[in-house]
């Protein structure tokens, strides 16, 4: 029976180099008998949009040319469909921080020949009212500031645009409530920060969470309170050397996702 799979392309995200790969793509697919659909994406909400209709339609698989923003998209659009194509990435966004939790190679090229030989991999997702996430969740104002690192300081700078732009807001010390019901304990706390991870990467560096398995099933819940210049040097240092679960203080624990 014929396999179809369906390119989703975002030509604007990280360096802009997807477009320069289309052919290649779409090379080795039809080389492993796929009927191929090419969609480029204009706009936000685009990729999730093609995506629920490969769902619709069957496709056996998605190949997602982009970053974290089109794979997260997609992701929500096929995530409650009945049928689910299987996902191929190739990492051209600026952080690629699930493509480096799953390993997928970050070299374009290998990145695209991996449909030759592949080998499939389940992963959680989580839920927050009705919109879906693979990676994480931040929430203060320090998240908030990440959204406003530009598409030019994200090109330049990678990661540490947001790095920068968070510290910025650490320094504020902008503290807000919590209540966590996490299992059966509800906690109220003050915090700078919530982290939700369901991966052990974290803006771009693997195994910053390295306690989290992308298909271990729990979401790993972390607390920042208030914090020192020096302890949050300390958290950066183990964020970068892998070693948050070793800040007991912060970990509140984990529940089933
Ligand atoms: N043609 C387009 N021009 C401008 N923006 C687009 C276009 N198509 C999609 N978008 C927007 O780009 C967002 C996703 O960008 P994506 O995350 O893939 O790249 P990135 O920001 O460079 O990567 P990363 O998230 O890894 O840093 C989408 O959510 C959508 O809003």
């Amino acid at each position: 029976m014929e396999k179809h799979a369906m390119i989703i392309i975002n030509p604007s995200s990280g360096t802009e180099k997807s477009i320069q790969f289309k052919q290649d793509v779409y090379d080795i697919l039809i080389e492993k008998d796929y009927s191929v659909t090419i969609n480029e994406t204009k706009k936000e909400n685009d990729a999730k949009n093609f995506a629920i209709q490969a769902s619709k339609d069957a496709f056996d698989l998605i190949t997602i040319m982009g970053g974290d923003g089109t794979v997260n998209e997609v992701i929500n659009g096929i995530a409650e469909q009945e049928h689910r194509p299987k996902l191929h990435i190739i990492p051209l966004g600026t952080v690629n921080n699930f493509a480096k939790a799953v390993e997928i190679p970050l070299k374009t090229q290998q990145a695209i020949d991996v449909i030759k030989d592949p080998t499939e991999k389940l992963v959680d997702i989580g839920k927050i009212n009705n919109h879906y996430f693979m990676n994480l969740v931040n929430i203060g104002a320090i998240a908030e500031a990440t959204y406003q690192v530009t598409a030019e300081q994200k090109s330049k700078l990678g990661s540490l645009a947001y790095f920068i732009e968070g510290l910025k807001k650490f320094n504020e010390k902008d503290i807000f409530s919590v209540k966590i019901k996490l299992n059966e304990t509800t906690q109220e706390l003050d915090a700078m920060l919530v982290l939700i991870a369901l991966t052990d990467t974290f803006g771009g560096f693997k195994n910053a969470v390295s306690e989290a398995d992308i298909n271990d099933g729990y979401l790993h819940v972390f607390v920042f309170q208030e914090m020192s210049t020096l302890e949050i040097l300390s958290i950066i240092t183990s964020l970068v050397n892998g070693q948050l679960k070793d800040q007991h203080t912060f970990n509140i624990g984990k529940r089933r996702a």
